[in-house]
């Protein structure tokens, strides 16, 4: 384990309120406890299920929404989560997040991406980059500083915004024109997600059209149910992503394997809301071997108490991966992150030179020492 969390990584699926810490949700549950608002015996259920089905998920989306409503809070997780992330040597996270509005608290989607924003700025513990560099600035690698011998961490962190799939066609599109206007804080791309058996897609269809012309990049939530139709004409529309590929068939991994589309692979979600049936059987094997691109994600590291570099040991230890194989796997990330081609080239370095390192080492305890 020690080695996977040494290895540099990309988190390309992460959702801010399904990535929030224990104990940050325990202490905001007790909050509202203590203020009269929810009842311990109400929630504690919701709280404490390990495996929860697909619908008991969403049920704790719902009660982990009441817990994280006001600006503040939104702003803590937002740090919090990305500490969490830099602190296991992500290098590279694309955060996505559904902006909410909530009048009682004065909040609208502009607001809550605005406090989104305030958690990245907030962060000193790791450098944070967040800020997308000009196309044509030419501006050289500038590797992380050294501070007392020690090299600080850097985290590239770049922001997807989340459709709900319970929203209309007018919100989705709302969430669309905020994505452009907030791109020059960090904004990249949108994702499609919320409950899979609620509404149709093509409900977003408009809204995920003028998102593409307009040049955000698009992941899109594919069959984490069996809705054939509905898995053929998500890849039909190409996205540049997609999460999940649970219930496919045989024509759809033809469509998907010819469309080349890269796959976020969520070994922990999948298996704990059963959309496998046990991680043996998991999809990740066939398009590993298949040569596929796709990258491991965690997808909700704190519904599903996981992490990415525990993903990356459940990958080693279900499939027979081996370090080489592990951070070849890491590396391989990069080429399907959204950000643009100069943090591409920034994160290669980066992958390059720990090789280099990895290269001349051969024991766990001396892996451990590498920084990155
Ligand atoms: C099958 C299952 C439940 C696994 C989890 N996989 C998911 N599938 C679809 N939408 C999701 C999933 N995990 C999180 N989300 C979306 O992300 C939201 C939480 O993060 P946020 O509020 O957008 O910051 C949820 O309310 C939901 O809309
Ligand atoms: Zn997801």
């Amino acid at each position: 384990m020690e080695w996977c969390v040494s290895m540099p990584k990309i988190e390309l699926h992460a959702h801010l309120n399904g990535s929030i810490r224990d104990s940050t949700l325990l202490e905001l549950t007790k909050a509202l406890i203590g203020k009269g608002v929810m009842n311990f015996s109400e929630v504690e259920h919701i709280i404490l299920k390990y495996n929860r089905s697909l619908k008991e998920v969403f049920k704790l989306f719902d009660l982990i929404h009441i817990l994280t409503t006001d600006h503040n809070t939104v702003t803590r997780i937002t740090r919090e989560v990305i500490e969490d992330f830099a602190s296991e040597n992500v290098v590279y996270l694309e955060l996505r997040t559904t902006p909410k509005k909530n009048d009682s608290v004065g909040m609208s989607k502009h607001s809550y991406v605005e406090a989104v924003l305030k958690g990245l700025r907030s962060i000193t513990s790791v450098d944070v980059d967040f800020i997308p560099h000009c196309e044509d600035s030419k501006t050289l690698f500038t590797p992380a500083p050294v501070i007392n011998g020690h090299v600080r961490k850097k985290i590239f962190v770049r922001l997807l915004l989340s459709i709900d799939r319970r929203e209309t066609t007018e919100a989705a599109m709302e969430t669309v024109k905020l994505a452009l206007e907030m791109r020059p804080y960090g904004v990249v791309g949108i994702d499609l997600s919320g409950n899979p058996s609620i509404g149709d897609w093509t409900t977003y269809l408009p809204a995920l059209k003028f998102a593409r012309e307009q040049g955000l990049y698009v992941t899109l939530h594919c069959g984490e149910l069996p809705n054939s139709k509905e898995i053929k004409n998500m890849l039909d529309f190409r996205p540049q992503r997609i999460g999940h590929a649970c219930f496919f068939e045989d024509e759809h991994w033809r469509q998907l394997k010819s469309s080349n589309i890269p796959v976020e692979i969520c070994l922990t979600s999948n298996v704990r809301t059963m959309t496998v049936p046990s991680i043996d059987v998991h999809h990740f094997a066939h398009l590993y071997n298949a040569k596929h691109p796709l990258a491991l994600c965690t997808d909700d590291s704190g519904v599903f108490s996981t992490c990415l570099s525990k993903e990356y040991k459940i990958a080693a230890d279900s499939f027979g991966l081996g370090r080489r194989e592990m951070f070849e796997l890491s590396r391989n990330a990069v080429e399907h992150i959204f950000a643009d081609s100069k943090v591409k080239e920034d994160l290669r370095k980066i992958f390059n030179s720990v090789a280099k390192k990895y290269g001349s080492v051969t024991t766990v305890s001396s892996l451990e020492n590498i920084c990155i």
